[in-house]
């Protein structure tokens, strides 16, 4: 009997999966109700791969337009920069010009759009928010940005004090800290993978203006009391996914020789959420087998 109970303890173990690891000891009490059961590894998909892709075409097509309009601009802010030695003016507009841009793309292409901001719960730091329209459910919210490494490859010295290393079902992570030591692996990665005139990842998450506004994902609190409006989902992109598109995807492999599909976490939204509401994640899932 003992044995039995010892075995079902075991296995309850072994089918609880959190997301953030540092979490786990100090918060899983607070988090008991909104816990996210799910029945398989594979069942881990509120939308379709397909669906995510639709999404990601749509938007990253739309960038794609608005890129080529605005490196036309950019260049003209440069010549006109050295007609009128004014070096700041030019810049300043073109900055403003691509940010406002930003907003009205993702908009555009699917309703809403989110930001970083002081979250709502107290000494959470900051939060992300739905900034303009709304979001129905079943929706591609955000995605998470960072390095991904299989589960054997070393992340020690990444993962001190770090809150951003995400865990997926399968046990491979994502580091999305855009500071510090993460910073620099992500860009050295990100410049190692060229393809040809291709870029294969973006690196602007790192900054304040990110070129995918949707590149925010790692900023998600996580829910105390209530019910998480947003869930994370895993997004192997396909062989498919077009080449000139990579480029604003913001996840890249930390080791290049692995033979996978990138992995990409995506965020999506499990109810309506409307203008002016956080998002909230649960750290945590229990895959019941
Ligand atoms: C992935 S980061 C989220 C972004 C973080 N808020 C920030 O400003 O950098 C996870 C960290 O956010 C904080 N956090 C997330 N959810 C929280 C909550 N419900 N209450 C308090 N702190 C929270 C914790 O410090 C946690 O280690």
């Amino acid at each position: 009997m003992i044995r039995a109970a010892f075995k079902r303890m075991q296995l309850t173990w072994r089918n609880y999966r959190h997301r953030f690891v540092p979490w786990i000891a100090l918060n899983l009490h607070r988090n008991e109700r909104s816990l996210r059961h799910v029945t398989k590894c594979i069942q881990d998909k509120p939308i379709h791969d397909e669906g995510v892709s639709e999404v990601l075409l749509k938007v990253f097509g739309a960038l794609l337009v608005r890129d080529g309009t605005v490196e036309k601009r950019s260049l003209e802010a440069t010549s006109l920069r050295s007609v009128q030695t004014r070096k700041t003016d030019a810049q300043e507009i073109y900055e403003g010009t691509q940010m406002a841009e930003n907003d009205d793309v993702i908009f555009q292409s699917v309703g809403f759009c989110i930001k970083r901001m002081p979250s709502s719960v107290p000494l959470a730091g900051v939060g992300v928010f739905v900034t303009k329209g709304f979001v129905p459910k079943g929706t591609v919210v955000a995605m998470y940005p960072g390095t991904v490494y299989e589960a054997y490859e070393p992340i020690f010295f990444q993962s001190i004090r770090n809150p951003f290393v995400f865990r997926c079902i399968d046990g491979i992570l994502v580091d999305g800290n855009d500071k510090g030591i993460s910073k620099l692996v992500y860009k050295s990665c990100s410049k190692r993978d060229m393809l040809g005139p291709y870029r294969l990842s973006d690196f602007s998450w790192l900054t304040a203006h990110p070129k995918n506004p949707l590149a925010i994902g790692q900023y998600v609190n996580n829910c105390n009391d209530s019910p998480a409006n947003v869930c994370y989902q895993e997004y192997d992109v396909p062989k498919a996914f077009p080449l000139e598109l990579y480029q604003y995807l913001p996840n890249v492999k930390y080791s290049h020789e692995i033979q996978r599909p990138l992995r990409c976490v995506i965020l999506v939204s499990l109810r309506d959420i409307s203008l002016g509401e956080e998002l909230f994640s649960n750290y945590y899932t229990i895959v019941d087998s």
